[in-house]
């Protein structure tokens, strides 16, 4: 298996704190990456620096083989990287299919001019925008709410809606920071099935931060665990449960 991303030895610190001490992992061009750790093990910091926020010090990062470091946020969200965010990051007085719209923004290859000198390519990239919303509104199955503003959606939708604007980038890699944060069961359920569609019938790798452990050894293909900004651990998910190191990290048991 080829693999679509390379974080190789970065280092991250801030005034003295070492937020990503020397972390490296690789994503395969289907897989299921998760990566755990305690609160201000520097899971964030991880994604912050895959996306362009945060330029680390040292190491090196390539995603189908570009280096990213140095790149700003939206050169990597056009080269296919999307990431949704840890608290929901919406247009809350934007319908569910504007904000969806918003997404496909990168898709519109017209300016203004354009749009009135090239009528015909402007209303079929239009057209083409729409049909890729309507697919999009189907997977997640978001139908009746489609002309709701998002605000006033309950939150396990609000954060279904965030995917499916971090799909509707058509994205090479997908970035979950927390999907299941502040959800119930049911909603936690949902997202869990929604997550699973999207590697098995979009087929596209996603790296998956979160705290809620069931849900990373119930979908992850392989996780992290990272304290203190380093690496303790990566694997499967029944190798990692059982790891002396983990357990020590969540537990913060001595051997
Ligand atoms: N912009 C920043 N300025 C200063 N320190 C920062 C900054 N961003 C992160 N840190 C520090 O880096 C460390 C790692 O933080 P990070 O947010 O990456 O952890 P995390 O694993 O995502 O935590 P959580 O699970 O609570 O979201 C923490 O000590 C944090 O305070």
């Amino acid at each position: 298996m080829s693999n679509v991303l390379e974080f190789h030895d970065v280092r991250l610190a801030f005034a003295g704190v070492k937020a990503i001490d020397g972390v490296s992992f690789e994503v395969g061009e289907k897989e299921l990456f998760a990566i755990i750790g305690p609160n201000g093990a520097g899971k964030t910091s991880i994604f912050n620096v895959l996306s362009g926020v945060y330029r680390p010090q040292t190491g090196r990062v390539t995603f189908n083989g570009v280096d990213l470091i140095g790149k700003r946020p939206h050169r990597i969200a056009e080269l296919g990287l999307a990431r949704t965010f840890q608290n929901v990051e919406l247009f809350s007085n934007l319908t569910v299919l504007e904000n969806l719209m918003l997404g496909r923004h990168h898709h519109l290859h017209y300016g203004s001019l354009a749009a009135i000198a090239w009528w015909g390519r402007a209303k079929r990239q239009e057209i083409e925008n729409r049909q890729r919303v309507e697919e999009i509104v189907d997977f997640l199955e978001l139908e009746q709410w489609r002309k709701v503003p998002v605000g006033l959606l309950p939150y396990g939708v609000q954060k279904r809606v965030e995917l499916g604007r971090a799909l509707a980038m058509e994205p090479k890699l997908l970035l979950l920071d927390e999907p299941v944060a502040g959800m119930n069961l049911e909603e936690t359920e949902d997202m869990a099935r929604y997550i699973l569609d999207i590697r098995d019938e979009l087929h596209l790798p996603m790296i998956l931060v979160e705290h809620d452990m069931g849900l990373v050894m119930d979908l992850a293909d392989r996780v992290m665990v990272v304290d203190f900004g380093q690496p303790v651990a990566t694997g499967i998910p029944a190798d990692i449960q059982h790891h002396p190191e983990v357990i020590r990290a969540y537990l913060g048991v001595s051997n």
